[in-house]
């Protein structure tokens, strides 16, 4: 449904946008109806950069996203209202949402005038109260409201059933659960399990290791910019194979913890960001290691047992 192919995105930095800098580096990975990818990684390793180009927030620089078969970067009017019909995000601040001065649910009454024009108030009605039962909201207690009268989980809600009266077919969650309270936070994540059962596809990223491993039937774990290992969650989380997703499993202790870039330790493993000969700078491309388990390594990439120098 949603493909990566060789996705890319470098930002003009610095004084008079004169740097470059490799936010994502050559990213391909897919998402098919009512599966959950988690995309995992430390901050600033690209996670939302990816998130913001499937949602056309940003463009890439290379590579191509396609949805449905379609390359969204040649959506234009009408086709990309369509496209944001089936496709939308919802982002780690819920508070930065609302404008404080409406009250909330006129989010929701928004994608009644851009979208639904033409459907009568009593059909609305309907339509709101069933989005709303979808996310566990009682529409007495949160229609009304001012944003500050509700809770950052009843906010992050509203925003899925906003989505969710547009009948989307894939959710981007950025980070949707990291600024909840703990009791809130697997409120919401049941409810992402709930959006997956009803056939929704949802990229869900987080830097937290142990949320992705929760909900996910696939992973990407990224590491400045680029793919260290991707694959099913049993198999990425049951035999962790690059020494980053090593050393983030084990760091789960600290949970809610933001990682700071961490430096890897250089073993006799070759399955480093750099070749070990300093040629390749653009890092291994993916090698398999399982029926549906794949690792960035030079080595095996190489044709050489993974480990052996
Ligand atoms: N609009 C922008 N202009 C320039 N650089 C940017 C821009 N947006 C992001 N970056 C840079 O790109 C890199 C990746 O950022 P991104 O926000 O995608 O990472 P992230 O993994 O989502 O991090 P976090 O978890 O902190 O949000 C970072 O170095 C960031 O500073």
């Amino acid at each position: 449904m949603l493909k990566l192919e060789g996705v890319s995105k470098t930002y003009k930095v610095g004084a008079f946008a004169r740097q470059d800098l490799a936010a994502v580096r050559d990213v391909s990975f897919e998402l098919r109806p009512g599966e959950v990818v988690s995309l995992i990684g430390e901050s600033g390793s690209g996670k939302s950069t990816i998130g913001r180009m499937i949602l056309r927030l940003t463009s890439t620089t290379s590579g191509t996203i396609t949805f449905g078969g379609k390359d969204i970067a040649t959506l234009r009017r009408g086709a990309l209202r369509d496209y944001y019909r089936e496709a939308q995000g919802v982002f780690q601040d819920p508070f930065s949402t609302y404008n404080p001065v409406f009250k909330a649910d006129r989010v929701l009454t928004m994608i009644r005038q851009s979208y639904f024009p033409d459907v009568g108030d009593a059909d609305w009605r309907t339509r709101v109260r069933e989005a709303l039962a979808a996310v566990s909201l009682n529409p007495d207690l949160v229609l009304d409201k001012y944003p500050h009268q509700l809770s950052g989980g009843q906010l992050q809600r509203l925003l899925i059933a906003r989505a969710l009266l547009l009948d989307i077919k894939l959710l981007v969650a950025d980070e949707v659960i990291s600024m909840l309270d703990a009791s809130t936070r697997i409120d919401v994540l049941n409810l992402l399990a709930d959006l997956k059962e009803r056939g929704l596809a949802v990229l869900f990223i987080t830097h937290d290791l142990s949320l992705g491993n929760y909900l996910a039937d696939q992973t990407v774990i990224l590491r400045r910019g680029s793919i260290v290992e991707r694959g099913a969650t049993a198999e990425v989380f049951g035999d962790p194979t690059h020494p980053y997703t090593r050393t983030l499993l084990s760091s789960v202790p600290r949970l809610g913890e933001r990682w700071t870039d961490t430096e890897l330790e250089h073993g006799p493993c070759r399955y480093h960001q750099l070749h070990p000969d300093g040629t390749d700078p653009a890092g291994p491309a993916l090698a398999a290691v399982g029926d549906d388990h794949f690792v960035a390594c030079f080595a095996l990439g190489e044709d050489r047992k993974c480990g052996q120098p």
